[in-house]
C-alpha cells in the first residue's frame, strides 16, 4: 500500500503534499487531479507528483483517496469515483469540514472505508495537525498507511467519536487563521507606529516564532510563561488590562464556538 490520489490542488491538499514531499515519500507515488490545470501543474512542476484533470485517472492506482475539495463537492466527488472504481479496495480520507461520514459513506455506496481527518495547513512544514476518525471498515493496514501520511505532516490524534472532528476544526483546523489575524492586527499597529511593513512583519513573526518555541521549548505552563513577560505596573499588565477588559478570553471562547456551529449547520445542509 503506497500510492496516494489527491483530489483537489487547492490550499489544503498542496499543504499535505508538499509535507508528504518534504518528509521523503516518493513524488512517484502521488498523483493529484484538478479540474483547472495552473495548481495541479504547478505542484507536478515543482515537486514531480502526476498530475490529471480526471479524477478517475488520478484514483485508479491510488490505495488511499485524499478528497480535498469543497465540502459541497465532497458527496459528487465520491459519486464519480464510485460510479467508475472498486471502493471497496481503496480508502478514502476525507479532510472537509461539516461532511459527515454517513454523507460520505452514502456517496460511496455504502459501507466503506473512510477516514475523516481535520488537517491544517502548517501541514506543508511539517508542523500540522491532524485529527482522524476512522470507520469501522477501515482496516489496520490502511489505518496504519493513513497514520504514516499523517504523521510526515505533523501530529495525529486519533479520535474516538466523529463529533471530535468539529472540535478540532476550532481548535486546530480554522486555528491558523486566528493566530494569522493577530498577527495582521499586531503589524497593522506596527505601521501606525512608523515601522515600514517589512519592518513591522518580521518584528510581529519573529515575536511570534519565539513565543511559540518558547512554549515548545519549556516544560512549564502557558500562564507562567505570560506572567514572566508581565512585570507588575509595567507596560505588558497594561497591555493585557486592555485585552482582558476588551473581553478578550471570552471572545475566542465565543470564535471557537462559531466554527463548531458552522461545522454542525454544514453537516445539516
Ligand atoms: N484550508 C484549510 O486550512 C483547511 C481546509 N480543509 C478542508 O479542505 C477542503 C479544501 O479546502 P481548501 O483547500 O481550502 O479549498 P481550495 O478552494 O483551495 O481547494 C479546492 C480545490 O478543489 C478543486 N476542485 C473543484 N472541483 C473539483 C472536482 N470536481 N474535482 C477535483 N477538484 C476539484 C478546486 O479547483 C480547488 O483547487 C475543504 O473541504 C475544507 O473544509 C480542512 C482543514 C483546513
Ligand atoms: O474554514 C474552513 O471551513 C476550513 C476548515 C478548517 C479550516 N478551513
Amino acid at each position: 500500500m503506497n500510492k496516494v490520489a489527491f483530489i483537489g490542488a487547492g490550499n489544503m491538499n498542496r499543504a499535505i503534499i508538499l509535507g508528504l514531499i518534504n518528509n521523503g515519500v516518493s513524488a512517484n507515488d502521488i498523483t493529484v487531479s484538478n479540474p483547472s490545470p495552473e495548481k495541479r501543474e504547478a505542484l507536478a512542476k515543482d515537486y514531480g507528483i502526476k498530475q490529471t484533470a480526471n479524477n478517475i485517472d488520478a484514483a485508479k492506482d491510488a490505495d488511499v483517496i485524499v478528497l480535498g475539495v469543497k465540502p459541497h463537492l465532497i458527496e459528487s466527488v465520491c459519486k464519480e469515483l464510485a460510479s467508475a472504481l472498486p471502493v471497496n479496495e481503496k480508502c478514502f480520507i476525507s479532510v472537509a469540514a461539516g461532511t459527515t461520514m454517513a454523507q460520505i459513506q452514502a456517496a460511496l455506496g455504502g459501507n466503506k472505508s473512510v477516514i475523516r481527518s481535520m488537517p491544517n495547513t502548517p501541514s506543508q512544514l511539517g508542523l500540522g495537525v491532524s485529527g482522524a476518525f476512522a470507520s469501522p471498515q477501515v482496516t489496520p493496514a490502511q489505518k496504519a498507511y493513513a497514520d504514516t501520511l499523517m504523521k510526515a505532516t505533523g501530529i495525529v490524534k486519533w479520535l474516538d467519536e466523529e463529533s471530535e472532528i468539529d472540535h478540532i476544526i476550532a481548535v486546530s483546523g480554522s486555528g491558523p487563521a486566528y493566530f494569522f489575524l493577530f498577527m495582521e492586527s499586531m503589524a497593522a499597529e506596527a505601521v501606525k507606529l512608523g515601522f515600514s511593513e517589512q519592518e513591522a512583519r518580521q518584528l510581529v513573526q519573529q515575536t511570534a516564532l519565539g513565543a511559540a518555541n518558547m512554549v515548545v521549548e519549556n516544560d512549564i505552563s502557558i500562564a507562567k510563561l505570560r506572567e514572566n513577560v508581565t512585570s507588575k505596573g509595567g507596560t505588558t499588565q497594561a497591555a493585557l488590562k486592555a485585552f482582558t477588559d476588551g473581553g478578550l478570553p471570552e471572545l475566542v471562547s465565543t470564535a471557537m464556538q462559531a466554527a463548531i456551529a458552522r461545522a454542525k449547520e454544514m453537516a445539516n445542509k
